[in-house]
């Protein structure tokens, strides 16, 4: 650590010292080096998904786990075996040494755990793990680890675990159309022009959740062009109505529930802006969608009015962002990543698609290189998945069978089901909230920011963190040359409002009117404030 002289601030009630991470400014490359500054270990999990046995997928899970995790995967020894309290305790003790590698909370603490039933004279104990989701991609080793912990007992002899996921239920129920009231997750598959393979990413990604446990939904949001009526074959190949309720009723291919203005029979529209935008509205929030772990949303290419129409509708969960790897995409991406930005939707992920082929034992990238890391870098996206151009998946696109069905032990299937996990972990952990919570103490003129899965807390000068906005306003994406310059910035600027963006950023809205993005990554590196009281600590 290197110390530093923090800007002098009269207003300021803290010392004028500060210090600076040895780390560069800048993001290192889509890490989580705020997770890594902690006690931290990564995991590989092979996992099988074990629901669907015509398509064995096997999932090959990067997690990353916290300190906890330690004990998570040490738990077969220990104090478990030994008895303590009442029967109860024991069992919900033994159990909660199993950590939740994405919350970072034990299972006890986090809820899990249900309808715990003893017998201690027969040593039979019998309960259910309620996870957030059907589709947790590592619910069996929950399963094996709680077993196991429990049978370790002393007093026990016969153990009966049942697996079940929380009903489906949105984050703000209070925001959504009736229709939209037993989704847990939206997520937007976006991209920011056409025809770079958003639609062959959002009906992909929605089968690889549906054959991990999940109950899913699509709508294609694009009344111009609708692709999904071409990319899946539905027996029934028209929506109907319900005429007491005036309700939409989804058609269904492989166990998805599909609505697509290609499925309202009136062929392509010719629409204005307005029209479009109630046709989109009165489709998605009128249709009966039943209980849905997730709904994916084929966005219509573009950032322009309808697009933020139909974000204004729905509170999105989350958004995935397909570009291709050209550099002009980079720009077109950046403009979508501020669109969700503005409407505080988190963007978990970018697929890089048709990012390279490979002929004669030679690998080509006939579009370039560098687009999506350079999101990565510059807006702290933490996924990037690079998709190949592979002919099958244009021709399954045409075929009506998704690649993720036809081919599912493919390299593309595989992809996808990386895409999946992380989509899965992603809005877990933003339903959950468990993100580093940064908030603005106008007491001290401070910005508090809590690391995760620590105890760990600092303060940040905002003057400091506008000065280190890292967005095309401030500094030029392509020359790093420094635009907005240190007294651009009044010294007593104060935040209007800090949301957070997902688990990676959060949204800063400062008084003249710019929202800054600023990854958490980047705020671990800021020059940070010392010797501050804070009130919250003597409360
Ligand atoms: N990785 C890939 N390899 C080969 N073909 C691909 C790949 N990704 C997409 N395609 C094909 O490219 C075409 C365009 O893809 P898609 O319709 O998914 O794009 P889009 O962005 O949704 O387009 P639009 O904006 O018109 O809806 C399709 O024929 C699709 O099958």
């Amino acid at each position: 650590m290197q110390l530093l002289h923090a800007p002098s601030s009269s207003s300021s009630p803290y010392l004028n010292l500060s210090f600076r991470s040895s780390k560069p400014q800048h993001l290192t490359s889509g890490s989580f080096s705020h997770l890594k500054s902690s006690p931290l270990f990564a995991i590989h999990l092979t996992l099988q998904s074990q629901r669907n046995q015509s398509s064995l997928w096997r999932y090959h899970k990067r997690a990353i786990c916290c300190s906890g995790a330690t004990r998570a995967t040490s738990v077969e020894v220990g104090s478990s075996s030994v008895s303590t309290g009442t029967p109860e305790d024991d069992v919900l003790k033994a159990l909660s040494q199993i950590i939740d590698p994405d919350f970072g909370t034990d299972i006890v603490t986090c809820g899990f755990v249900k309808d715990l039933q003893i017998d201690k004279a027969l040593g039979e104990v019998s309960f259910r793990l309620e996870l957030t989701t059907p589709a947790c991609p590592i619910k069996d080793m929950f399963e094996e680890k709680a077993n196991e912990v429990v049978t370790n007992l002393p007093w026990v002899k016969n153990v009966k675990v049942t697996m079940s996921a929380q009903p489906a239920r949105p984050l703000f129920a209070e925001q959504l159309p009736a229709g939209l009231q037993t989704i847990s997750s939206i997520v937007a598959v976006s991209s920011c022009k056409g025809g770079v393979g958003k639609s062959t990413v959002a009906v992909n990604l929605a089968y690889t959740l549906a054959d991990m446990g999940a109950r899913v939904g699509i709508f294609d949001a694009d009344v111009y062009g609708p692709s999904l009526p071409t990319m899946v074959s539905p027996e029934n190949r028209l929506l109907e109505m319900n005429p007491e309720k005036r309700t939409i009723i989804p058609t269904e291919y492989l166990g998805v529930k599909l609505v697509s203005f290609g499925f309202a029979g009136q062929g392509r529209a010719i629409m204005r802006g307005p029209m479009v935008s109630g046709v989109i509205n009165q489709l998605l929030t009128t249709t009966e969608w039943g209980e849905l772990d997730y709904l994916i949303i084929d966005m219509p290419p573009g950032t322009g009015d309808i697009q933020l129409t139909l974000c204004q509708i729905v509170p999105l969960t989350a958004a995935v962002i397909v570009t291709t790897p050209q550099k002009l995409s980079f720009i077109d991406v950046a403009k979508g990543v501020r669109m969700f930005s503005k409407l505080k939707v988190p963007c978990v992920a970018v697929v890089e698609n048709m990012c390279h082929f490979d002929a004669d034992g030679k690998r080509y990238y006939p579009f370039g290189r560098g687009s999506g890391s350079q999101v990565v870098q510059q807006f702290g996206i933490p996924h990037l998945f690079d998709m190949p151009i592979r002919p099958t998946l244009s021709a399954s696109g045409d075929s009506g069978m998704p690649e993720v069905v036809a081919d599912p032990q493919g390299e593309a299937s595989k992809i996808f089901q990386d895409l999946g996990v992380c989509v899965v972990q992603q809005c877990a952990k933003i339903r959950q909230q468990v993100s580093t919570a940064v908030t603005y103490d106008g007491s001290i003129k401070a910005i508090k920011v809590k690391v995760p899965d620590s105890d760990e807390e600092f303060f940040l000068h905002p003057a400091t963190v506008r000065r280190n906005d890292r967005s095309a306003q401030s500094v030029d994406e392509w020359t790093g040359e420094q635009k907005l310059q240190y007294t651009d910035v009044p010294e007593d600027i104060e935040p209007e409002e800090i949301r957070p963006m997902g688990n990676y950023a959060v949204s800063i809205t400062w008084p003249d009117g710019f929202s800054q993005i600023a990854p958490y990554d980047q705020l671990q590196t800021i020059e940070r404030l010392v010797d501050i009281v804070s009130p919250t600590v003597h409360a």
